[in-house]
């Protein structure tokens, strides 16, 4: 009786000639040396017919080519070499898998959250990414290879009983039964290990590694199990197809890896999210009983404002409550499936989303959690009193019918929408009807307690209503709530129909501009490089006005800080552009780029010689609202921004809609005196999706804005010195240190005017040389295939009542 030979959908991969092709010829690319591997070659270019171009040259990762080693050693059942090469393989897997997992977290602890959908987005995210570690790392040929990890032990386990090494044999058994403990061919092998001498059942004991990895992907999985598919899929739409998509090499890990390496090495989910502002500040010590907690800033005001407006219009339930529940949700989406509805509804998804894995991370890491129900309630103000006590949940119950235990099984959350005075207190109540611990309101602050532990809240008398989310989870599966999971699907096949209607022909669309006069000035040649346009009249004269003044009123208020002159350089005087009037918040120096925490200043984050003001959408809104600019204006900014989009869809041609991934209005000046012999640029070289390496390769990974997929620039005047935009050669090998030097070799340039509209691939190179003397202001907008990342702020803003209703649609169907 032997042990049986593996028969994995790997090892049928790799007899199919083409992967076993590109394999030997991956192999013969790290060793052309190796007659072997040469030989190899040749026996598969003429013996099983491959084409030329099926050997591909395959990046080499080392335990890419373990793998291939052991793999062609293993046909020829050479099982030292299977041996020496599935360990070596699996350990630098392993290695390599928590580069992975690390390069997640170093994109999501860093990335500049503020300007992002949100913290629920980027934990999203994160939890996406890690979980395509294991998938991505699989990859050694161009597809990902089923059991990847898995099937090595099955390898390794049949090589060392061929070797008649049973101990070792044995633990790689146990291994592999740890990613499948009911797999039948391998709980064969280890009946047959068991009769060998020596061989006792406790020997299968997995390695600690193998169970942590385990554990970590199936948690992970078991997480994202409902909401990450989604996601996932909406992607590729079958009338979107992914054309030509760069697949990203996520072998670049190498690369970045030092980079990693300063990160902290800590799997604690705690920490993470303190990175990300949310901090505990009150335990079940502090707050008289076992599972309690406070925490703050698990949302942010935007977002509290935002998950607000769906408790707009709610029916009053009889105990004096409102609810906004998932079938209310799904009610509003079936009546009015608009964006700025489906907007909302994900926000809520993901918030509600995070509070969970907060909660679970919190509480109880090995427990998984389940919505048993989840809404938003809300208290309307009322003077009536009450001889019960109302609930978080919307109910009102008399003190004998609370429960006086702790359910094994029942939790609940509740996060505040906006900041109250003591009129909205939460209360802990004692078994003497008293008070253990009042609390007050906050937006994002989250209280979590046992679903049987006493407590009540107070009505306001007056004011706006008391509103929060109100999670109740349970550990049975059984009882997880199907509304969620419709709610999920329903915002997907939202999208999918919105893209679908709103998919116009491009030269329909094209035809609408150039009747509206807009007309292309470069194109491919001219600009030398495909994906690149230059059209002019997007903007007229009073709009370019309207959108300069913006930035010159409202986004450069403040008179540089208290008069303060900066003291980094001599040419940093600030302009004194005071508008003594306006609050200095609402405009934030060098807005967008705060993440430049050692640029607190008006200067430009990419030269001292020159000052740089700016605003995002977001801001606009909050002033158009707060009417310190005009509706007109802020339409202005809008309409300018979707026209900018639109084009640059419809002009490229685009398969897959484009959203905005973030939009941003700025002025750059130049200081005074700084004009002559300026040696720098105004914008350093650089493509906005990668980060531009001394050799001139550029990697879309951390920290740059990888998901962003074109770049387009509107611009606002000519009245101003320098300043040109450029596209810049590809290769900077020869020129590194001069990507921010005026003798960089640009290719073309092109000389801003108002209505102007440069729109190009965001991974092609470009800048703009310095500003000599005046001021220079654009639009700049990028833009992303991933509705994950859209701009939220977009839909925020036009989902504003006033605006809405003012809006007249331009450029759209
Ligand atoms: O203002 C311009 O012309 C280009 C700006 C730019 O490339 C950027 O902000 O990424
Ligand atoms: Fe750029």
């Amino acid at each position: 009786m032997s042990v049986k030979r593996p028969n994995t959908a790997e090892q049928f991969r790799l007899d199919q000639p083409k992967k076993a092709a590109s394999a030997a010829y991956t192999y013969f690319l790290a060793h052309p040396k190796d007659e072997n591997s040469k030989r190899n070659i040749v026996y598969y270019r003429d013996g099983a017919r491959v084409a030329e171009s099926d050997f591909l040259d395959l990046e080499m990762v080392p335990y890419k080519e373990h793998y291939i080693r052991a793999t062609l050693a293993y046909k020829s059942d050479e099982w030292e070499e299977v041996i020496s090469h599935m360990e070596q393989c699996l350990e630098e897997y392993y290695l390599e898998f928590e580069r992975c997992e690390l390069t997640c977290e170093a994109k999501f602890s860093t990335e500049e959250t503020e300007f992002k959908t949100g913290i629920a987005d980027w934990m999203l995210y994160i939890m996406n990414c890690r979980s395509l570690c294991e998938r991505d790392l699989s990859k050694v040929f161009i597809e990902p290879i089923e059991d990847f990890v898995r099937d090595m032990y099955s390898y390794l386990q049949f090589s060392y009983s061929s070797l008649k090494q049973f101990d070792q044999a044995v633990q790689a058994a146990a291994n592999f039964l740890a990613f499948d403990p009911t797999h039948e061919s391998m709980l064969e092998n280890k009946r047959i290990l068991l009769t060998r001498e020596g061989v006792k059942e406790e020997d299968f004991q997995p390695q600690q590694e193998v169970v942590d990895y385990v554990r970590k992907n199936s948690e992970l999985k078991e997480l994202l199990f409902s909401i990450v598919d989604n996601y996932r899929h909406q992607q590729p739409v079958q009338e979107y197809p992914d054309k030509e998509a760069p697949e990203q090499d996520r072998d670049l890990f190498n690369e970045i890896g030092d980079l990693i390496v300063e990160m902290t090495e800590s799997d604690d989910w705690m920490l993470r999210y303190e990175q990300l502002g949310m901090n505990v500040i009150a335990r079940s010590v502090d707050l008289n009983r076992e599972e309690r907690f406070v925490t703050d800033g698990m949302l942010r005001p935007e977002q509290c404002d935002e998950l607000l407006t769906l408790t707009e219009d709610l029916p009053t339930e009889p105990q004096g409550s409102q609810l906004f529940t998932l079938k209310v949700a799904q009610q509003k989406l079936e009546e009015d499936p608009n964006e700025e509805i489906e907007a909302t509804l994900r926000l809520y998804a993901r918030s509600v989303e995070v509070l969970k894995h907060y909660t679970q991370r919190y509480l109880n890491p090995d427990m998984t959690y389940y919505f048993k129900k989840s809404s938003i309630v809300c208290w309307p103000p009322s003077e009536e009193s009450r001889t019960c006590y109302p609930q978080e949940d919307g109910t009102c119950v008399k003190f004998d019918d609370m429960s006086d235990e702790l359910y094994s099984d029942l939790y609940t959350t509740v996060t505040y929408l906006h900041t109250a005075d003591e009129d909205s207190d939460f209360s802990f109540l004692n078994e003497e009807k008293g008070i253990d611990r009042a609390l007050g309101l906050k937006c994002g602050r989250t209280i979590g307690f046992n679903t049987g532990d006493r407590h009540f809240v107070k009505i306001p008398k007056s004011g706006s209503k008391r509103c929060a989310v109100v999670l109740r989870y349970t550990f049975n599966r059984d009882l997880d709530d199907r509304d969620y999971n419709d709610l999920i699907t329903m915002l997907h096949r939202v999208e999918e129909l919105r893209m679908a209607t709103a998919k116009q022909k491009p030269e329909v669309v094209l035809k609408k501009f150039a009747d509206a006069g807009v007309k292309v000035t470069k194109e491919r040649k001219q600009l030398k490089g495909k994906e690149r346009v230059v059209a002019d009249g997007i903007a007229s004269e009073a709009q370019c006005e309207t959108l300069r003044n913006m930035v010159l009123t409202r986004g450069m208020a403040g008179d540089g800080y208290n008069g303060i002159t900066t003291p980094h350089t001599l040419y940093e005087l600030f302009l004194g552009l005071s508008v003594p009037d306006v609050n200095k918040s609402e405009a934030l120096a060098g807005d967008g780029y705060d993440h430049l925490k050692t640029k607190p200043s008006e200067v430009s984050p990419h030269t001292e010689h020159e000052l740089y003001r700016g605003m995002n959408i977001y801001r606009a809104g909050k002033l158009a609202f707060e009417e310190k600019i005009s509706l007109g204006a802020l339409r202005d900014f809008l309409d300018l921004s979707e026209a900018s989009r639109l084009f640059t869809e419809k002009y490229f041609n685009l398969t897959k809609p484009l959203y905005f991934d973030f939009t941003h209005l700025v002025c750059r000046s130049a200081v005074d005196g700084s004009n002559s012999n300026r040696e720098d640029l105004s914008h350093p070289v650089h493509a906005d999706n990668c980060n531009l390496q001394p050799n001139g390769s550029c990697f879309r990974e951390f920290p740059s804005f990888f998901h962003r997929d074109y770049s387009a620039i509107l611009y606002l005047n000519d009245d101003f010195e320098g300043g040109e935009f450029f596209f810049a050669h590809g290769n900077q090998s020869e020129q590194s240190d001069l990507v921010s030097h005026s003798n960089v070799v640009s290719q073309v340039s092109v000389r801003p005017k108002c209505g102007r509209l440069v729109a190009f691939n965001a991974g092609h190179f470009h800048g703009v040389k310095a500003v000599k003397s005046g001021r220079r202001c654009a639009l700049a907008l990028w833009f992303t295939h991933q509705a994950m990342f859209k701009e939220l702020a977009h839909v925020q803003v036009r989902s504003n009542h006033s605006y809405r209703n003012a809006r007249s649609p331009v450029f759209i169907d």
